[in-house]
């Protein structure tokens, strides 16, 4: 199965450009999107949700045009977006089942896929009391378990870790995992190691527009040996935050230990080289590189 954006744009009223010739070629495992605020994520999951139509551009599954023809992606689709909404007077059994009905999902094996999906979403212990009366994780976590009722071959996931505690992050990966198999898996998250650890590529986005498409490790490599630690008194921070691209700061006693990518320049006197994670990869990738066309 495979994905093919070509060239989609998205644009609203007043100017405001969601996506811009955004070309990207999505295959079978777990796709991250990482971006900052604004990106073009939400815009992006929308349109192949087919929540919402680009103002120009195709999205192909295996050749065939899921804008002008719906029904192809739907059927085999489950979906989390960002503003997920319950229904709080029903208990999650009762919730699932509406969502299960409205799917065409039925038969025998229903309750038993309802049981297992509340096991993997850990809420079987809740799942007799009205939703309304669920913590926002927990919400989450309903949501979590609708988007994987009709068993999808495209999932996609808006965010889908936020309000969860780190418990429940964990978890979430390991339903994540289980549930992949041969399927497309989109997610976005603004927690760069929950994408590092669930996902076998991850596409940065940014201004509606593709950045980088690559492994983790491939990302990571891109700043090996350019990132550094050196201990300044504060009065220095403002200058050399002006020279290098400080990622990290922290106080340690009297001085401010800044994290930096040295980028082309040499590193500065009396800093020392440290580990490239996939945050500095990002933040390296999202302020020096120019987009892909
Ligand atoms: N309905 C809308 N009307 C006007 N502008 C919109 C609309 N939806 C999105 N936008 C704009 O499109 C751009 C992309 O928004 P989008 O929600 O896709 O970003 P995002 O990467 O998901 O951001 P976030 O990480 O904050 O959720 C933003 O500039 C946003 O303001």
């Amino acid at each position: 199965m495979q994905l093919e954006i070509k060239i989609l744009t998205k644009m609203f009223g007043k100017g405001m450009v969601g996506l811009s010739d955004f070309s990207i070629i999505i295959e079978k495992g777990v796709l991250g999107l990482l971006g900052p605020n604004g990106a073009g994520k939400s815009t992006l999951m929308k349109i192949i949700a087919t929540i919402s139509k680009p103002t120009y551009g195709s999205v192909l599954l295996d050749g065939e045009d899921i804008v002008k023809n719906p029904d192809l992606i739907r059927k085999i689709l489950g979906y989390l977006p960002q503003d997920f909404g319950v229904y709080p007077n029903l208990n999650a059994y009762e919730f699932l089942k509406y969502i299960a009905a409205m799917k065409g999902v039925g038969g025998a094996g229903l309750n038993k896929r309802i049981d297992m999906l509340l096991e993997g979403v850990n809420l079987i212990a809740d799942a007799k009391r009205p939703i309304g009366t669920y913590s926002g994780g927990m919400k989450q976590r309903i949501g979590i378990a609708q988007a994987l009722l009709n068993d999808p071959k495209i999932l996609i996931f808006d965010e889908p870790t936020v309000g969860l505690d780190p418990e429940e992050r964990v978890r979430f990966r390991q339903l994540i995992s289980e549930m992949a198999g041969d399927a497309i898996v989109i997610l976005s998250s603004h927690i760069v190691s929950d994408i590092e650890t669930v996902a076998d590529e991850v596409a940065i986005i940014k201004s509606g527009m593709l950045i980088e498409k690559n492994t983790a490790p491939e990302m990571i490599s891109k700043v090996e040996n350019k990132i550094f630690e050196i201990a300044l008194s504060q009065s220095e921070v403002e200058r050399f935050k002006s020279q290098y691209l400080v990622v990290n700061t922290t106080r340690q006693s009297d001085k401010m230990l800044l994290r930096y990518i040295s980028g082309t320049h040499q590193p500065a006197a009396n800093s020392r080289p440290v580990n490239a994670t996939l945050e500095d990869a990002y933040l390296f990738l999202t302020k020096t590189q120019p987009y892909i066309r």
